[in-house]
Protein backbone atom coordinates (compact mmCIF):
# COMPACT_ATOMS: atom_id res chain seq x y z
CA UNK A 1 0.00 0.00 0.00
CA UNK A 2 1.53 3.08 -0.59
CA UNK A 3 1.88 5.93 1.59
CA UNK A 4 0.83 9.43 0.19
CA UNK A 5 2.68 13.14 0.99
CA UNK A 6 0.24 15.55 2.40
CA UNK A 7 0.36 17.31 -1.20
CA UNK A 8 -0.27 14.02 -2.83
CA UNK A 9 -3.26 13.81 -0.66
CA UNK A 10 -4.23 17.27 -1.66
CA UNK A 11 -3.95 16.47 -5.18
CA UNK A 12 -6.30 13.38 -4.77
CA UNK A 13 -8.78 15.57 -3.55
CA UNK A 14 -8.68 17.71 -5.82
CA UNK A 15 -8.70 15.62 -8.61
CA UNK A 16 -11.81 13.83 -7.35
CA UNK A 17 -14.01 16.59 -6.37
CA UNK A 18 -13.32 17.49 -10.07
CA UNK A 19 -14.05 13.68 -11.49
CA UNK A 20 -16.72 12.83 -8.88
CA UNK A 21 -18.24 16.02 -9.63
CA UNK A 22 -18.67 16.91 -6.04
CA UNK A 23 -17.92 20.01 -3.77
CA UNK A 24 -15.52 19.58 -0.97
CA UNK A 25 -17.58 20.02 1.36
CA UNK A 26 -19.63 16.63 0.05
CA UNK A 27 -16.55 14.83 0.76
CA UNK A 28 -15.80 16.16 3.64
CA UNK A 29 -19.50 14.90 4.56
CA UNK A 30 -18.38 11.75 3.26
CA UNK A 31 -15.19 11.30 5.31
CA UNK A 32 -17.22 12.79 8.83
CA UNK A 33 -19.88 10.21 8.32
CA UNK A 34 -17.33 7.22 7.88
CA UNK A 35 -16.34 8.49 11.21
CA UNK A 36 -19.77 8.60 12.95
CA UNK A 37 -20.85 5.15 11.38
CA UNK A 38 -17.23 3.31 13.35
CA UNK A 39 -18.43 5.43 16.69
CA UNK A 40 -22.04 4.89 16.07
CA UNK A 41 -21.41 0.98 15.48
CA UNK A 42 -19.46 0.36 18.83
CA UNK A 43 -20.92 2.47 21.40
CA UNK A 44 -24.61 1.82 19.90
CA UNK A 45 -26.08 5.14 21.40
CA UNK A 46 -23.98 4.68 24.84
CA UNK A 47 -24.52 8.14 26.68
CA UNK A 48 -20.94 8.34 27.36
CA UNK A 49 -19.50 11.92 27.34
CA UNK A 50 -17.88 12.83 24.14
CA UNK A 51 -15.75 16.13 24.07
CA UNK A 52 -15.13 16.91 20.31
CA UNK A 53 -11.97 19.46 20.04
CA UNK A 54 -12.33 21.05 16.89
CA UNK A 55 -9.58 23.30 14.68
CA UNK A 56 -10.50 25.71 12.55
CA UNK A 57 -9.07 24.37 9.08
CA UNK A 58 -10.86 20.95 7.57
CA UNK A 59 -9.84 18.64 9.98
CA UNK A 60 -11.96 21.23 12.52
CA UNK A 61 -14.63 20.96 10.05
CA UNK A 62 -14.72 16.53 10.04
CA UNK A 63 -14.96 17.46 13.98
CA UNK A 64 -18.28 19.82 13.43
CA UNK A 65 -19.43 17.25 10.92
CA UNK A 66 -19.06 14.00 13.23
CA UNK A 67 -20.93 16.17 15.81
CA UNK A 68 -23.87 16.91 14.25
CA UNK A 69 -24.49 13.29 13.44
CA UNK A 70 -23.74 12.03 16.93
CA UNK A 71 -26.07 14.87 18.12
CA UNK A 72 -29.01 13.85 15.13
CA UNK A 73 -28.31 10.28 17.14
CA UNK A 74 -29.00 11.28 20.86
CA UNK A 75 -25.29 11.36 21.34
CA UNK A 76 -23.86 13.31 24.78
CA UNK A 77 -21.41 15.74 23.01
CA UNK A 78 -19.84 18.56 24.16
CA UNK A 79 -17.90 21.07 21.09
CA UNK A 80 -14.80 22.55 21.52
CA UNK A 81 -13.52 25.11 19.10
CA UNK A 82 -9.89 25.40 19.22
CA UNK A 83 -9.35 28.92 18.02
CA UNK A 84 -5.74 29.17 17.36
CA UNK A 85 -6.22 31.32 13.91
CA UNK A 86 -8.75 33.78 12.24
CA UNK A 87 -7.98 31.43 9.04
CA UNK A 88 -10.64 29.40 8.91
CA UNK A 89 -11.33 26.84 6.30
CA UNK A 90 -14.90 27.39 3.59
CA UNK A 91 -16.04 23.94 4.44
CA UNK A 92 -15.39 24.62 8.15
CA UNK A 93 -17.63 27.86 8.38
CA UNK A 94 -20.09 25.70 6.17
CA UNK A 95 -20.74 23.28 9.10
CA UNK A 96 -20.32 25.44 11.93
CA UNK A 97 -23.70 27.32 10.57
CA UNK A 98 -24.92 24.00 10.08
CA UNK A 99 -24.50 23.00 14.01
CA UNK A 100 -25.86 26.13 14.81
CA UNK A 101 -29.51 25.79 12.99
CA UNK A 102 -29.37 22.59 14.79
CA UNK A 103 -29.06 24.57 18.55
CA UNK A 104 -25.26 23.22 19.09
CA UNK A 105 -23.40 26.66 19.89
CA UNK A 106 -19.85 25.62 20.81
CA UNK A 107 -17.66 26.38 23.47
CA UNK A 108 -15.07 28.77 22.06
CA UNK A 109 -11.28 28.60 23.51
CA UNK A 110 -9.14 31.03 22.59
CA UNK A 111 -5.78 31.64 24.16
CA UNK A 112 -6.84 32.55 27.42
CA UNK A 113 -9.58 29.95 28.19
CA UNK A 114 -9.75 27.66 31.02
CA UNK A 115 -9.53 24.53 29.28
CA UNK A 116 -13.11 22.01 30.28
CA UNK A 117 -12.73 19.42 32.63
CA UNK A 118 -12.29 15.87 31.34
CA UNK A 119 -13.11 12.64 33.10
CA UNK A 120 -11.25 9.85 32.65
CA UNK A 121 -14.00 8.05 31.34
CA UNK A 122 -15.14 10.47 28.57
CA UNK A 123 -14.17 9.94 24.99
CA UNK A 124 -12.04 12.74 23.16
CA UNK A 125 -12.63 13.36 19.96
CA UNK A 126 -8.78 15.70 17.95
CA UNK A 127 -10.18 17.08 15.34
CA UNK A 128 -7.53 20.04 16.19
CA UNK A 129 -5.12 19.46 13.16
CA UNK A 130 -5.01 17.12 10.76
CA UNK A 131 -2.78 16.60 7.47
CA UNK A 132 -2.65 20.83 7.23
CA UNK A 133 0.15 21.57 10.20
CA UNK A 134 2.78 23.08 8.85
CA UNK A 135 4.27 24.48 12.11
CA UNK A 136 4.58 24.23 15.83
CA UNK A 137 0.77 24.90 17.18
CA UNK A 138 1.05 28.22 19.32
CA UNK A 139 1.76 27.58 23.46
CA UNK A 140 -1.55 27.24 24.43
CA UNK A 141 -2.20 25.32 22.03
CA UNK A 142 0.00 23.18 23.16
CA UNK A 143 -0.84 23.49 26.75
CA UNK A 144 -4.38 21.99 25.46
CA UNK A 145 -2.33 19.47 24.26
CA UNK A 146 -1.29 18.40 27.14
CA UNK A 147 -4.72 18.46 29.30
CA UNK A 148 -6.06 16.08 26.80
CA UNK A 149 -3.15 13.61 27.14
CA UNK A 150 -3.01 13.94 30.65
CA UNK A 151 -6.97 13.50 31.25
CA UNK A 152 -6.77 9.64 30.39
CA UNK A 153 -9.95 9.70 28.81
CA UNK A 154 -9.69 7.40 25.21
CA UNK A 155 -8.77 10.16 22.72
CA UNK A 156 -10.08 9.13 18.83
CA UNK A 157 -8.31 10.95 16.54
CA UNK A 158 -9.12 12.19 13.16
CA UNK A 159 -6.84 11.63 10.04
CA UNK A 160 -3.36 12.83 12.20
CA UNK A 161 -3.17 13.00 16.10
CA UNK A 162 -2.87 16.73 16.37
CA UNK A 163 0.10 18.01 16.25
CA UNK A 164 2.10 15.38 14.52
CA UNK A 165 3.38 16.38 11.34
CA UNK A 166 3.03 14.44 8.02
CA UNK A 167 6.46 14.61 7.10
CA UNK A 168 8.91 16.41 9.81
CA UNK A 169 9.25 15.67 13.71
CA UNK A 170 7.04 16.75 16.79
CA UNK A 171 8.72 19.97 18.10
CA UNK A 172 8.44 18.50 21.49
CA UNK A 173 7.64 15.11 23.47
CA UNK A 174 4.17 17.37 24.67
CA UNK A 175 3.68 18.79 21.48
CA UNK A 176 0.94 15.78 20.14
CA UNK A 177 -1.95 13.83 20.68
CA UNK A 178 -1.13 10.72 22.14
CA UNK A 179 -4.09 9.27 20.46
CA UNK A 180 -5.62 5.73 21.18
CA UNK A 181 -6.84 5.32 18.05
CA UNK A 182 -6.44 7.37 14.49
CA UNK A 183 -8.77 7.03 12.01
CA UNK A 184 -6.64 7.99 9.04
CA UNK A 185 -8.52 8.93 5.46
CA UNK A 186 -8.11 6.67 2.59
CA UNK A 187 -3.71 5.82 2.91
CA UNK A 188 -1.80 5.42 5.68
CA UNK A 189 1.04 7.91 6.68
CA UNK A 190 4.74 7.97 7.51
CA UNK A 191 4.68 9.55 10.59
CA UNK A 192 2.64 5.92 12.17
CA UNK A 193 5.78 4.35 11.43
CA UNK A 194 8.72 5.94 12.65
CA UNK A 195 10.17 4.99 16.46
CA UNK A 196 9.74 9.24 17.11
CA UNK A 197 6.27 9.77 15.83
CA UNK A 198 4.47 6.62 15.88
CA UNK A 199 4.30 6.69 19.78
CA UNK A 200 2.08 9.05 19.26
CA UNK A 201 -0.10 6.40 17.34
CA UNK A 202 -1.53 3.30 19.74
CA UNK A 203 -3.31 1.97 17.00
CA UNK A 204 -4.51 2.89 13.71
CA UNK A 205 -7.10 2.33 11.37
CA UNK A 206 -7.70 3.36 7.08
CA UNK A 207 -11.13 4.64 6.23
CA UNK A 208 -12.14 4.51 2.72
CA UNK A 209 -13.34 8.17 2.28
CA UNK A 210 -13.71 6.87 -2.02
CA UNK A 211 -11.29 9.12 -3.50
CA UNK A 212 -10.35 8.57 -7.13
CA UNK A 213 -8.35 4.89 -6.99
CA UNK A 214 -7.18 4.89 -10.46
CA UNK A 215 -5.60 8.52 -9.25
CA UNK A 216 -3.94 7.35 -6.33
CA UNK A 217 -2.62 4.32 -8.41
CA UNK A 218 -1.10 6.39 -10.85
CA UNK A 219 0.98 8.41 -8.57
CA UNK A 220 5.00 7.69 -7.65
CA UNK A 221 5.17 7.31 -3.55
CA UNK A 222 8.24 7.70 -1.89
CA UNK A 223 7.41 4.67 0.18
CA UNK A 224 5.44 1.62 0.67
CA UNK A 225 3.86 -0.02 3.44
CA UNK A 226 4.36 -4.06 3.11
CA UNK A 227 2.05 -6.50 4.15
CA UNK A 228 1.02 -9.52 3.01
CA UNK A 229 -0.41 -8.70 -0.56
CA UNK A 230 2.83 -6.64 -1.17
CA UNK A 231 5.37 -9.90 -0.74
CA UNK A 232 2.82 -12.19 -2.25
CA UNK A 233 3.26 -10.17 -5.56
CA UNK A 234 7.46 -11.27 -5.14
CA UNK A 235 6.65 -14.87 -3.83
CA UNK A 236 8.48 -17.55 -6.33
CA UNK A 237 7.29 -20.62 -6.24
CA UNK A 238 9.06 -23.59 -5.76
CA UNK A 239 9.43 -25.76 -9.52
CA UNK A 240 8.42 -29.48 -9.51
CA UNK A 241 11.71 -30.71 -11.78
CA UNK A 242 13.71 -28.57 -9.47
CA UNK A 243 16.76 -29.66 -7.06
CA UNK A 244 19.06 -27.96 -4.78
CA UNK A 245 21.11 -26.64 -7.50
CA UNK A 246 18.21 -24.75 -8.70
CA UNK A 247 17.97 -22.85 -5.25
CA UNK A 248 21.26 -21.35 -4.86
CA UNK A 249 24.39 -21.87 -2.21
CA UNK A 250 24.17 -19.51 0.51
CA UNK A 251 27.71 -18.96 2.74
CA UNK A 252 27.78 -17.48 5.70
CA UNK A 253 30.94 -15.73 6.84
CA UNK A 254 30.83 -14.82 10.58
CA UNK A 255 31.80 -16.17 14.13
CA UNK A 256 34.54 -16.08 16.46
CA UNK A 257 34.86 -17.21 19.85
CA UNK A 258 31.75 -17.39 22.26
CA UNK A 259 29.72 -15.95 18.88
CA UNK A 260 29.55 -19.17 16.86
CA UNK A 261 25.62 -19.35 17.64
CA UNK A 262 25.37 -16.20 15.15
CA UNK A 263 26.48 -18.16 12.70
CA UNK A 264 24.41 -20.84 13.20
CA UNK A 265 21.46 -19.21 13.43
CA UNK A 266 22.05 -17.32 10.44
CA UNK A 267 22.89 -20.46 8.47
CA UNK A 268 19.15 -22.07 9.67
CA UNK A 269 17.36 -19.04 8.31
CA UNK A 270 19.32 -19.39 5.21
CA UNK A 271 18.23 -23.35 4.67
CA UNK A 272 14.58 -22.54 6.11
CA UNK A 273 13.42 -19.94 3.50
CA UNK A 274 14.28 -22.43 0.66
CA UNK A 275 17.92 -21.87 -0.31
CA UNK A 276 19.42 -25.08 -2.03
CA UNK A 277 22.37 -25.20 0.00
CA UNK A 278 24.02 -23.39 2.89
CA UNK A 279 27.62 -23.39 4.44
CA UNK A 280 29.23 -21.89 6.91
CA UNK A 281 33.04 -19.96 6.90
CA UNK A 282 34.00 -20.06 10.69
CA UNK A 283 37.21 -19.99 12.86
CA UNK A 284 38.37 -23.54 13.24
CA UNK A 285 36.75 -23.63 17.40
CA UNK A 286 32.97 -23.13 15.78
CA UNK A 287 33.91 -26.45 13.52
CA UNK A 288 32.48 -28.64 16.43
CA UNK A 289 29.52 -27.04 17.37
CA UNK A 290 27.70 -26.07 14.18
CA UNK A 291 28.29 -29.72 12.46
CA UNK A 292 26.58 -31.27 15.67
CA UNK A 293 24.24 -28.48 16.23
CA UNK A 294 22.95 -27.92 12.91
CA UNK A 295 24.08 -30.94 10.17
CA UNK A 296 22.19 -29.62 7.41
CA UNK A 297 25.09 -26.90 6.93
CA UNK A 298 28.41 -27.61 5.59
CA UNK A 299 31.43 -26.13 7.13
CA UNK A 300 34.21 -24.58 5.99
CA UNK A 301 37.35 -23.30 8.64
CA UNK A 302 39.47 -20.35 8.89
CA UNK A 303 43.38 -21.48 9.26
CA UNK A 304 42.95 -18.92 12.60
CA UNK A 305 41.42 -20.82 15.98
CA UNK A 306 39.17 -18.34 17.04
CA UNK A 307 38.60 -15.33 14.75
CA UNK A 308 38.20 -14.72 10.91
CA UNK A 309 41.95 -14.10 9.49
CA UNK A 310 41.72 -15.11 6.08
CA UNK A 311 38.46 -15.48 4.09
CA UNK A 312 39.22 -18.00 1.09
CA UNK A 313 37.34 -20.82 0.46
CA UNK A 314 37.36 -22.84 -3.03
CA UNK A 315 33.04 -22.97 -3.37
CA UNK A 316 30.95 -20.56 -5.64
CA UNK A 317 28.49 -19.57 -3.59
CA UNK A 318 26.09 -17.26 -5.04
CA UNK A 319 25.61 -14.87 -2.42
CA UNK A 320 27.40 -14.51 0.46
CA UNK A 321 25.90 -13.22 4.34
CA UNK A 322 28.89 -11.53 6.09
CA UNK A 323 29.47 -10.57 9.63
CA UNK A 324 27.45 -11.98 12.29
CA UNK A 325 29.19 -12.61 15.47
CA UNK A 326 32.72 -11.83 13.45
CA UNK A 327 33.85 -9.15 15.85
CA UNK A 328 36.12 -6.38 15.15
CA UNK A 329 39.49 -7.22 15.56
CA UNK A 330 42.48 -5.62 13.45
CA UNK A 331 43.00 -9.35 12.13
CA UNK A 332 39.32 -9.57 11.21
CA UNK A 333 39.17 -6.21 9.43
CA UNK A 334 42.43 -6.71 7.58
CA UNK A 335 40.90 -9.83 6.28
CA UNK A 336 37.62 -8.11 5.46
CA UNK A 337 38.83 -5.39 3.50
CA UNK A 338 41.13 -8.13 1.43
CA UNK A 339 38.26 -10.47 0.96
CA UNK A 340 36.35 -7.33 -0.69
CA UNK A 341 39.28 -5.79 -2.94
CA UNK A 342 38.64 -9.07 -5.22
CA UNK A 343 35.17 -10.00 -4.47
CA UNK A 344 32.27 -10.00 -6.83
CA UNK A 345 29.69 -12.31 -5.06
CA UNK A 346 26.78 -10.76 -3.91
CA UNK A 347 26.60 -9.79 -0.47
CA UNK A 348 24.59 -9.38 2.49
CA UNK A 349 26.27 -7.37 5.45
CA UNK A 350 25.39 -7.44 9.09
CA UNK A 351 27.09 -6.65 12.69
CA UNK A 352 30.64 -5.99 13.29
CA UNK A 353 30.90 -6.11 8.99
CA UNK A 354 29.38 -2.59 9.27
CA UNK A 355 31.12 -1.45 11.95
CA UNK A 356 34.27 -2.50 10.63
CA UNK A 357 32.80 -1.22 7.26
CA UNK A 358 32.42 2.33 9.11
CA UNK A 359 35.43 2.46 10.61
CA UNK A 360 38.13 1.51 7.83
CA UNK A 361 38.32 4.20 5.39
CA UNK A 362 37.66 3.35 1.75
CA UNK A 363 36.07 0.21 2.79
CA UNK A 364 32.26 1.34 1.59
CA UNK A 365 33.84 1.64 -1.77
CA UNK A 366 34.54 -1.64 -2.15
CA UNK A 367 31.03 -3.41 -1.57
CA UNK A 368 29.88 -5.55 -4.99
CA UNK A 369 26.68 -2.81 -6.18
CA UNK A 370 23.37 -4.12 -4.42
CA UNK A 371 24.72 -5.01 -1.31
CA UNK A 372 22.05 -5.37 1.06
CA UNK A 373 22.82 -4.15 4.67
CA UNK A 374 20.89 -4.81 7.68
CA UNK A 375 21.98 -2.32 10.58
CA UNK A 376 20.14 -2.08 13.49
CA UNK A 377 20.26 2.00 14.89
CA UNK A 378 23.58 1.69 16.43
CA UNK A 379 25.49 0.38 13.55
CA UNK A 380 23.56 2.87 11.54
CA UNK A 381 24.55 5.59 13.18
CA UNK A 382 28.17 4.42 12.77
CA UNK A 383 27.65 4.00 9.30
CA UNK A 384 25.99 7.51 8.82
CA UNK A 385 27.10 9.92 11.85
CA UNK A 386 24.21 11.41 14.08
CA UNK A 387 21.14 12.53 12.96
CA UNK A 388 18.76 14.97 13.91
CA UNK A 389 15.47 13.11 14.01
CA UNK A 390 13.46 10.26 12.19
CA UNK A 391 13.01 12.19 8.62
CA UNK A 392 16.52 13.41 8.95
CA UNK A 393 17.40 9.68 8.89
CA UNK A 394 15.38 8.42 6.20
CA UNK A 395 16.92 11.31 4.01
CA UNK A 396 20.39 10.47 5.03
CA UNK A 397 19.70 6.56 4.10
CA UNK A 398 18.38 7.20 0.85
CA UNK A 399 21.50 9.20 0.28
CA UNK A 400 23.75 6.73 1.62
CA UNK A 401 21.76 3.96 -0.62
CA UNK A 402 22.35 6.37 -3.65
CA UNK A 403 26.21 6.87 -3.53
CA UNK A 404 26.81 3.24 -2.48
CA UNK A 405 24.18 1.76 -4.38
CA UNK A 406 22.85 -0.74 -1.89
CA UNK A 407 19.92 -1.39 0.11
CA UNK A 408 20.01 -0.31 3.65
CA UNK A 409 17.30 -2.48 6.20
CA UNK A 410 16.87 0.21 9.18
CA UNK A 411 16.01 -2.25 11.45
CA UNK A 412 13.40 -1.59 14.18
CA UNK A 413 9.88 -1.64 15.29
CA UNK A 414 8.43 -1.14 11.69
CA UNK A 415 12.27 -1.91 9.68
CA UNK A 416 12.27 0.19 7.03
CA UNK A 417 13.82 -1.07 3.60
CA UNK A 418 15.52 2.02 1.68
CA UNK A 419 16.66 1.45 -1.74
CA UNK A 420 17.62 4.82 -4.07
CA UNK A 421 14.59 7.11 -2.85
CA UNK A 422 12.34 4.99 -2.16
CA UNK A 423 11.79 3.08 1.10
CA UNK A 424 9.74 -0.21 2.33
CA UNK A 425 7.92 -0.35 5.00
CA UNK A 426 7.71 -3.01 7.11
CA UNK A 427 4.04 -4.26 9.07
CA UNK A 428 4.96 -7.32 10.64
CA UNK A 429 6.45 -8.06 14.13
CA UNK A 430 6.47 -7.74 17.21
CA UNK A 431 8.52 -6.18 20.54
CA UNK A 432 9.15 -10.05 21.13
CA UNK A 433 11.79 -9.81 19.02
CA UNK A 434 13.86 -7.51 20.66
CA UNK A 435 16.26 -10.70 21.44
CA UNK A 436 19.52 -11.23 21.20
CA UNK A 437 20.04 -13.28 17.80
CA UNK A 438 16.75 -11.92 15.75
CA UNK A 439 18.99 -10.05 13.58
CA UNK A 440 21.52 -12.77 13.09
CA UNK A 441 18.42 -14.53 11.68
CA UNK A 442 17.57 -12.26 9.53
CA UNK A 443 21.02 -11.94 8.15
CA UNK A 444 20.19 -15.83 6.92
CA UNK A 445 16.78 -15.07 5.60
CA UNK A 446 18.03 -12.52 3.50
CA UNK A 447 21.04 -14.04 2.12
CA UNK A 448 18.89 -17.34 1.69
CA UNK A 449 16.41 -15.50 -0.55
CA UNK A 450 19.50 -13.89 -2.52
CA UNK A 451 20.43 -17.31 -3.22
CA UNK A 452 17.33 -18.67 -4.55
CA UNK A 453 17.04 -15.94 -7.19
CA UNK A 454 15.20 -13.51 -5.22
CA UNK A 455 16.80 -9.77 -6.74
CA UNK A 456 18.56 -7.82 -3.85
CA UNK A 457 15.91 -5.49 -2.97
CA UNK A 458 13.13 -7.95 -2.79
CA UNK A 459 15.32 -10.43 -1.13
CA UNK A 460 15.44 -7.63 1.58
CA UNK A 461 11.49 -6.80 1.54
CA UNK A 462 10.50 -9.99 1.19
CA UNK A 463 13.05 -11.37 4.27
CA UNK A 464 12.23 -8.81 6.24
CA UNK A 465 8.36 -9.45 6.10
CA UNK A 466 9.00 -13.26 6.51
CA UNK A 467 11.09 -12.94 9.75
CA UNK A 468 8.41 -10.53 11.49
CA UNK A 469 5.31 -13.20 10.36
CA UNK A 470 7.20 -15.50 11.84
CA UNK A 471 7.69 -13.96 15.22
CA UNK A 472 3.87 -12.83 15.13
CA UNK A 473 2.54 -16.29 14.70
CA UNK A 474 5.90 -17.78 17.77
CA UNK A 475 4.04 -14.72 19.99
CA UNK A 476 1.06 -16.73 19.89
CA UNK A 477 3.06 -19.43 21.13
CA UNK A 478 5.68 -17.86 24.01
CA UNK A 479 4.63 -14.66 24.76
CA UNK A 480 6.82 -11.57 24.03
CA UNK A 481 9.17 -12.65 27.26
CA UNK A 482 9.67 -15.78 25.97
CA UNK A 483 10.17 -15.61 21.88
CA UNK A 484 13.90 -16.18 21.55
CA UNK A 485 15.78 -15.83 17.76
CA UNK A 486 15.10 -19.49 17.45
CA UNK A 487 11.69 -19.33 18.14
CA UNK A 488 11.50 -17.38 15.28
CA UNK A 489 13.56 -19.85 13.01
CA UNK A 490 10.96 -22.51 14.28
CA UNK A 491 8.37 -20.33 12.23
CA UNK A 492 9.48 -19.48 8.90
CA UNK A 493 7.62 -22.20 7.47
CA UNK A 494 4.15 -21.50 8.44
CA UNK A 495 4.98 -17.52 7.64
CA UNK A 496 5.34 -18.85 4.42
CA UNK A 497 2.06 -21.06 4.85
CA UNK A 498 0.34 -18.00 6.08
CA UNK A 499 0.91 -16.08 2.82
CA UNK A 500 -1.54 -18.48 0.63
CA UNK A 501 -3.93 -18.34 4.27
CA UNK A 502 -7.66 -17.10 2.92
CA UNK A 503 -8.56 -14.04 5.58
CA UNK A 504 -11.85 -14.78 7.35
CA UNK A 505 -13.60 -11.60 7.56
CA UNK A 506 -13.18 -11.98 11.23
CA UNK A 507 -9.35 -12.08 10.72
CA UNK A 508 -9.20 -9.22 8.62
CA UNK A 509 -10.90 -6.78 11.12
CA UNK A 510 -8.07 -8.39 13.90
CA UNK A 511 -5.43 -7.46 10.91
CA UNK A 512 -6.31 -3.48 11.36
CA UNK A 513 -4.03 -0.98 12.89
CA UNK A 514 -1.04 -3.81 12.79
N1 LIG B 1 -8.59 13.80 1.20
C1 LIG B 1 -8.67 13.85 2.48
O1 LIG B 1 -7.87 13.20 3.11
C2 LIG B 1 -9.68 14.69 3.14
C3 LIG B 1 -9.31 15.41 4.24
N2 LIG B 1 -10.17 16.05 5.02
C4 LIG B 1 -9.70 16.69 6.23
O2 LIG B 1 -8.97 17.85 5.93
C5 LIG B 1 -7.84 17.89 6.77
C6 LIG B 1 -6.85 18.86 6.28
O3 LIG B 1 -7.46 20.11 6.40
P1 LIG B 1 -6.67 21.49 6.23
O4 LIG B 1 -5.90 21.45 4.99
O5 LIG B 1 -7.67 22.54 6.34
O6 LIG B 1 -5.64 21.45 7.43
P2 LIG B 1 -5.83 21.30 9.00
O7 LIG B 1 -4.93 20.21 9.43
O8 LIG B 1 -7.23 21.24 9.42
O9 LIG B 1 -5.19 22.69 9.55
C7 LIG B 1 -5.90 23.88 9.30
C8 LIG B 1 -4.99 25.05 9.01
O10 LIG B 1 -4.28 25.43 10.14
C9 LIG B 1 -3.16 26.23 9.76
N3 LIG B 1 -2.08 25.81 10.59
C10 LIG B 1 -1.19 24.81 10.38
N4 LIG B 1 -0.38 24.67 11.42
C11 LIG B 1 -0.76 25.60 12.32
C12 LIG B 1 -0.30 25.95 13.62
N5 LIG B 1 0.71 25.32 14.19
N6 LIG B 1 -0.94 26.94 14.26
C13 LIG B 1 -1.97 27.58 13.71
N7 LIG B 1 -2.44 27.29 12.48
C14 LIG B 1 -1.85 26.32 11.81
C15 LIG B 1 -2.93 25.96 8.30
O11 LIG B 1 -3.31 27.10 7.56
P3 LIG B 1 -2.35 28.36 7.37
O12 LIG B 1 -2.45 29.17 8.63
O13 LIG B 1 -0.96 27.87 7.14
O14 LIG B 1 -2.91 29.09 6.20
C16 LIG B 1 -3.88 24.82 8.02
O15 LIG B 1 -4.38 24.82 6.72
C17 LIG B 1 -7.42 16.46 6.81
O16 LIG B 1 -6.51 16.15 7.83
C18 LIG B 1 -8.76 15.80 7.01
O17 LIG B 1 -9.12 15.80 8.38
C19 LIG B 1 -11.61 15.81 4.82
O18 LIG B 1 -12.36 16.83 5.32
C20 LIG B 1 -11.96 15.61 3.38
C21 LIG B 1 -11.06 14.73 2.61
N1 LIG C 1 10.09 -3.76 19.19
C1 LIG C 1 10.30 -4.46 18.06
N2 LIG C 1 9.27 -4.72 17.23
C2 LIG C 1 9.47 -5.42 16.09
N3 LIG C 1 10.68 -5.90 15.71
C3 LIG C 1 11.72 -5.67 16.49
C4 LIG C 1 11.60 -4.95 17.71
N4 LIG C 1 12.82 -4.88 18.27
C5 LIG C 1 13.67 -5.54 17.45
N5 LIG C 1 13.02 -6.01 16.37
C6 LIG C 1 13.60 -6.75 15.25
O1 LIG C 1 14.51 -7.72 15.75
C7 LIG C 1 15.73 -7.72 15.02
C8 LIG C 1 16.88 -7.32 15.96
O2 LIG C 1 18.08 -7.26 15.26
P1 LIG C 1 19.46 -6.96 15.97
O3 LIG C 1 19.33 -5.77 16.85
O4 LIG C 1 20.51 -6.95 14.93
O5 LIG C 1 19.62 -8.25 16.89
P2 LIG C 1 20.86 -9.16 17.19
O6 LIG C 1 22.09 -8.33 16.97
O7 LIG C 1 20.70 -9.55 18.61
O8 LIG C 1 20.76 -10.32 16.27
C9 LIG C 1 15.52 -6.77 13.86
O9 LIG C 1 15.05 -7.47 12.74
C10 LIG C 1 14.43 -5.82 14.38
O10 LIG C 1 13.67 -5.24 13.36
K1 LIG D 1 -6.59 15.41 14.41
Amino acid sequence: MKIFSGKQIYDADKFTIEKQQITSEQLMERAAIQIFNWIHSRLQGAQIKIHLFCGIGNNGGDGLVLARHLNEHGYNIDVHIVNYSDSRSEDFLINLDRLKEKGIWPNFLNEDATFPAIAQEDVVVDAIFGIGLNRAPDDWVQNLIVHLNNSQAFILAIDMPSGVFMQDMVPSSEGAIRANYVLTFQVPKLAFFLPQTGVFVEQWEILDIGLDWEFLQGMETDYELIGKNEVLAMYRPREKYSHKGTYGHALIVGGSYGKIGAVTLACKGSLLVGSGLVTAFVPKCGYLPLQSSFPEAMVLTDSAEEKISNIDFSISPNVIGMGVGIGTHPTTAQALSNFLDNNTIPLVLDADALNILSETPGLLDKMPAQSVLTPHPKELERLLGKWENDFDKLRKVKEFSQKYDCIVVIKGAHTITVYGNRGYVNTSGNPGMATGGSGDVLTGIITGLRAQGYSALHAAIFGVYLHGRAADIAVGETGFQALIASSILDHIGKSYLDLFKVVEPEDAKEEKGK
